[in-house]
């Protein structure tokens, strides 16, 4: 579990994280999403105690960052946006190292190491340099690294990023073995849709400051209460734009740059829009197509995020 209070940071006179205070508890997947400069990597590293807040604090599985570092060390497997390999080293001697690191006897590397080369897809590449390696390989054989002293907790910073998109499936499936494990997982990306795939909840980050929360659909239903229709007419669209215009609940009507209809902004409830089309037929507008576009993710970031004042 990971609870985080006031989680603040500052470089100088610029504030790069504000206030963050979030829960996430034993067992789920939480997506933080933000552009890049959001904050996600300073959240990262202040919880895998790499670096200090400036103001507030977090407790992992109830040890406090700032007071017991060593304790959260052992508690998390973290997994920074750029990491360096050592090039002179094969893929299971990179392990072994990092084992030994964390006191793990030989015996028991042995064991682990294998295994840990299968959940990561890596078993036929154990005995590859490292730097021969492509960069999906690399990201999963650093993930292996982050679970070498099988923590409870994971803190991936973007993880999935520049891989193409079979990697990034190969990533996922990872994840999602990692989470029926039982392991809690924190994880960031600057790609909303990405991260929706594999998380149970969400939260968007922008300039520091964490402006929503919570499952894709919850998110997705903050901007439920509008929807972009398109309407298509037979013959001029005049009338059509006249008789939409008009509407209490329309906004932002505009003809579409094809000239082959128009779109505006629908504020009404389902009933509402049922009778906006029933009348606009019985006005004789010569309607062929009304269709309501659905919001996609990538929409609902670019809406959330827009216009949050610079701290
Ligand atoms: N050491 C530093 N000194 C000064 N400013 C910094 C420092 N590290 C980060 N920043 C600034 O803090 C803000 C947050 O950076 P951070 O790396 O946490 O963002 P991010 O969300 O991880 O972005 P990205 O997706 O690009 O990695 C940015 O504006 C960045 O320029």
């Amino acid at each position: 579990m990971i609870e985080i209070h006031g989680l603040t940071k500052k470089y100088g006179r610029f504030t790069a994280l504000d206030s963050l205070t979030l829960t996430i508890e034993k067992g789920t997947v939480f997506g933080f999403v933000g552009q890049n400069g959001a904050g996600k990597s300073t959240t990262f590293s202040i919880l895998a105690t790499l670096m200090a807040p400036t103001s507030g604090t977090a407790y992992i599985n109830g040890y406090n960052i700032s007071k017991e570092p060593a304790k959260v060390r052992s508690q998390i497997g973290y997994m920074p946006d750029f990491f360096g390999v050592y090039d002179q080293l094969r893929a299971v001697e990179y392990l072994d190292f990092y084992g030994a690191s964390y006191g793990i006897g030989t015996g028991e590397r042995e064991k682990l190491i294998p295994q840990l080369l299968e959940l990561v897809n890596l078993t036929n590449k154990a005995d590859s340099y490292v730097d021969v390696l492509s960069r999906g390989m690399k990201q999963r054989l650093c993930l292996a690294r982050s679970l070498i002293h099988d923590p409870e907790v994971l803190i991936l910073d973007e993880p999935a990023s520049g891989l193409d998109p079979r990697a990034r499936v190969e990533m996922r499936e990872i994840l999602k073995e990692l989470k029926y494990m039982g392991k809690t997982i924190l994880i960031s990306s600057h790609i909303l849709p990405e991260l929706a795939e594999m998380c149970d909840t969400i939260g968007i980050i922008d300039q520091g400051r964490l402006v929503a929360q919570g499952s894709v659909a919850e998110i997705q239903q903050r901007l439920a209460g509008e929807k972009l229709i398109t309407v298509k007419v037979w013959g001029s669209l005049n009338e059509a734009v006249a008789y939409f215009e008009d509407h209490h609940l329309v906004s932002q009507l505009e003809k579409r740059n094809d000239g082959s209809g128009i779109q505006f902004v629908f504020s009404g409830n389902e009933e509402e829009q049922f009778s906006l089309l029933h009348n606009a037929l019985l006005a004789k507008i010569k309607i062929f197509s009304f269709s309501e576009t659905e919001t996609n993710l990538e929409d609902v970031f670019m809406e959330i995020t827009k216009g949050v004042e610079l701290s």
